[in-house]
């Protein structure tokens, strides 16, 4: 892993930013962001701003740079070891690539949920304490107060207070989904990733979490991927089209959906390719 670019607290003009309120609170600044996996370029010249305490939607085909694009935002995609990039993420107007940057500062404040639910192979309750515990807090008392606001935020208390001991891998698919939200929210991040998190779930567990997404956006600002046009456009406030590791148009959602600026996010949106 590389960074060829120092961070350059630029003003961040142009398209991509006109229909921002002036108000808007940013948490992070794509700034002049390219990644390579080895020789193939998976994201190119990325430079667009993500608000605070709102929901931003990720879409485009199979491919695109979706998921590569999310994992960059809490540098997970280092992991994989080809990878290479060039230009500045700045998350709380600090570059997150900055040699000097903590990573696991990074981590304690951005929270993860993937695709498919992956509790860990502990009980309901131990799933959500973990975080908490790792960050030092030892008090029964404390914890058992973490678990339950935690379970609340994530609407899985109801359905899991008297299953607390249990182990996690007996809930439904939906249930164990709102537990990694759980599991996430314990550690009070201050923005939660999404990466397709609905796509292993039935409608009604899907609903579930789309509520408990709006709901979520007071306290957090989220970033979501996903392949379902009708999921971005109900539950996001604004949305970037990626297509070729490119943001091809980012705007207000209900723009993008009904009015969008280029061909190409008309075509995707009505279903011409993809
Ligand atoms: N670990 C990797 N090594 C090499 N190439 C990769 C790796 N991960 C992703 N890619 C390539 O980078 C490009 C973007 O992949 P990415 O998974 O980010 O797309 P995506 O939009 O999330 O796709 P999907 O919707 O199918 O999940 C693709 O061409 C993919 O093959």
């Amino acid at each position: 892993m590389s960074v060829v670019q120092e961070a350059k607290r630029v003003p961040i003009i142009g398209m991509m930013n006109t229909d921002f309120n002036p108000a808007d609170k940013i948490i992070y600044s794509i700034q002049n962001f390219n990644l390579w996996y080895g020789e193939k370029q998976a994201l190119k010249e990325l430079q667009f701003d993500i608000p605070a305490n709102q929901v931003t939607a990720i879409i485009g085909p199979s491919g695109c740079g979706k998921s590569t694009f999310i994992k960059t935002l809490n540098r997970m995609v280092e992991l994989v070891p080809s990878v290479n990039m060039a230009g500045s993420i700045l998350y709380n107007e600090q570059n997150i690539f900055d040699p000097k940057y903590k990573v696991e500062e990074l981590r304690t404040n951005v929270g993860m949920v993937f695709q498919k639910p992956n509790p860990f192979p502990k009980s309901v309750y131990e799933n959500v304490a973990y975080g908490p515990k790792i960050h030092g807090i030892k008090k029964k008392k404390v914890l058992d107060e973490i678990v339950e606001k935690s379970l609340k935020g994530a609407t899985l208390w109801e359905e899991v207070k008297d299953r607390l001991t249990e182990n996690a891998f007996g809930l439904s698919g939906g249930q164990q989904q709102r537990l990694c939200i759980a599991r996430c929210l314990a550690i009070e991040p201050e923005v939660i990733l999404m990466d397709e998190p609905t796509s292993a779930l039935d409608p009604i567990s899907t609903l579930k979490v789309e509520e408990l997404v709006q709901n979520l956006k007071k306290e957090f600002s989220i970033v979501i991927v996903t392949h379902n046009m009708q999921q971005a456009a109900r539950i996001s406030d604004r949305t970037a089209f990626f297509l070729n590791g490119e943001v091809v148009e980012y705007s207000n959602t209900d723009k993008l959906f009904s009015n969008p600026t280029d061909k190409r996010t008309e075509d995707y949106i009505t279903g011409r390719f993809g």
